[in-house]
């Protein structure tokens, strides 16, 4: 540049030989800054789109696309869906635990494949479902569905579920009172977000002890809420001429006459924490005295009205609780189970119950199957309620009842 200063200076350059050598640079110079200009024109596009999808994510619109995992990445996952990966079966099919290529560890369900449910009703449920977020709550991280494949891909919930600690002789020793007081807890808390504090009204209706997951830190997180929806059950209603569900669980209204609402969720939580502070399984629970026979709810409202709540107790609990707090959650799980579902509380109020000692709790009418369980023992029908099987409608059913198969009267 020097040189060719000088040589400007000098006069030796010819014409011609100027424009010869400023021409291309200054071409070379603009198409430099017109690269420039579009590279940062390119970034900051791409920076919108990213903050677009971000945007649309808080505004409600996920895409089904950023949910659907190829088949190969869960055969990849579960090692081909290997037998040592296979956590358990279920009534809508298999569940297999996965390490993504992340290394993120995934519980996927492999759903039967007898489901009615189209392909796209499939996706745009999944795509609901996965919107909720709690932490009581078994998140779902996504889906596949490929030929005949219906897969949905957990969070991987590492401490077994409730029933896993509970109903084990040895185990259930495991869960201090403290421990199951955390679980009432966050499974109100849970409850509270499907039917009120999401943005959809979820009725689980298959709220037991095998679908609360216990996390590392033995959280309770409720699994199987959104397994309705995904299969498209018969769901518009508040009636159902089908019933899913697990006997013992169900409130009176909902197995009778397939009467489900939030209240009939209450019930089964009513029976869970029954189960959670006997330690007990509601389905095996006989409690013989004379001539009368009691299942878990009459025999808790036996004690209750006897005046001895802590007979109920697990005795594998020792001194470890307040009294006050197992009598109040005995008095809650009471209010529940009330046969009326009008009279059982709202999730909001079971909230303050559990978490205020100050909150006046009102006196508990006869539970739902007391009067029934005593007409069912005078007609030799004692064993209905005594099943713990699922009962799942649709064509995926493992037991397809309808009301009339179940009416006791
Ligand atoms: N997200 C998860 N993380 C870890 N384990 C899981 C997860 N989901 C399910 N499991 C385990 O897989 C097994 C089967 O679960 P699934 O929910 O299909 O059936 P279930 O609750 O046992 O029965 P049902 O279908 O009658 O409700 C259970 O042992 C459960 O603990």
């Amino acid at each position: 540049m020097v040189i060719f200063c000088t040589s400007i200076g000098s006069g030796r350059l010819s014409r011609g030989t100027i424009v010869a050598i400023v021409v291309p640079t200054i071409v070379v110079v603009v198409i430099i800054i017109i690269l420039g200009l579009l590279a940062r024109r390119l970034s900051l596009l791409c920076w919108r789109k990213k903050y677009q999808e971000i945007d649309f994510d808080q505004s409600g619109i996920t895409t089904v696309h950023s949910l659907q995992f190829d088949f190969k990445t869960i055969e990849v996952a579960t090692d081909k869906f290997a037998r040592y990966n296979k956590l358990g079966q279920g009534g809508f099919g298999e569940v297999y635990k996965g390490t993504l290529t992340n290394g993120t560890e995934v519980a996927v369900k492999r759903l039967s494949k007898t489901s009615s449910q189209g392909a796209q009703e499939f996706k745009n449920e999944v795509v609901v479902v996965a919107k909720l977020q709690h932490r009581n709550l078994v998140r779902l991280l996504g889906f596949c569905l490929e030929g005949e494949e219906k897969i949905l891909v957990y969070e991987f919930v590492p401490n077994k579920s409730l029933d896993y600690f509970l109903f084990d002789p040895t185990k259930r020793g495991q869960l201090d009172w403290k421990q199951r007081y955390t679980i009432i807890g966050g499974i109100t808390r849970g409850i509270l977000y499907l039917h009120q504090d999401s943005r959809l009204t979820i009725i689980h209706r298959d709220l037991k002890a095998s679908n609360i997951l216990l996390d590392a830190d033995m959280n309770p997180k409720i699994a199987d809420f959104g397994m309705a929806r995904i299969f498209g059950m018969d769901q518009s209603g508040a009636n159902t001429s089908r019933i899913v569900g697990t006997y013992g669980y169900m409130s009176p209204e909902y197995m009778i006459h397939g009467q489900f609402s939030m209240k009939s969720d209450v019930y089964s939580f009513g029976v869970l924490v029954l189960e959670i502070i006997c330690g007990r399984k509601n389905s095996s629970f006989q409690q013989t005295s004379g001539t009368t026979v009691d299942n878990l709810v009459t025999y808790a409202w036996k004690v209750w009205t006897d005046g001895s709540p802590l007979d109920l107790l697990d005795p594998t609990i020792s001194d470890n609780y307040q009294s006050e707090e197992v009598t109040r959650c005995i008095h809650i799980a009471l209010l529940c189970v009330q046969e009326d579902p009008a009279d059982r509380p709202n999730l909001s109020t079971i909230m303050s119950m559990v978490t205020s000692n100050t909150f006046i709790l009102p006196v508990p009418q006869p539970p739902g199957f007391f009067l029934q369980n005593r007409r069912n023992q005078e007609r030799g029908l004692d064993g209905l309620e005594s099943s713990q099987s699922t009962i799942r409608s649709g064509s995926q059913s493992i037991n397809d009842v309808t009301i009339t198969d179940l009416d006791p009267r």
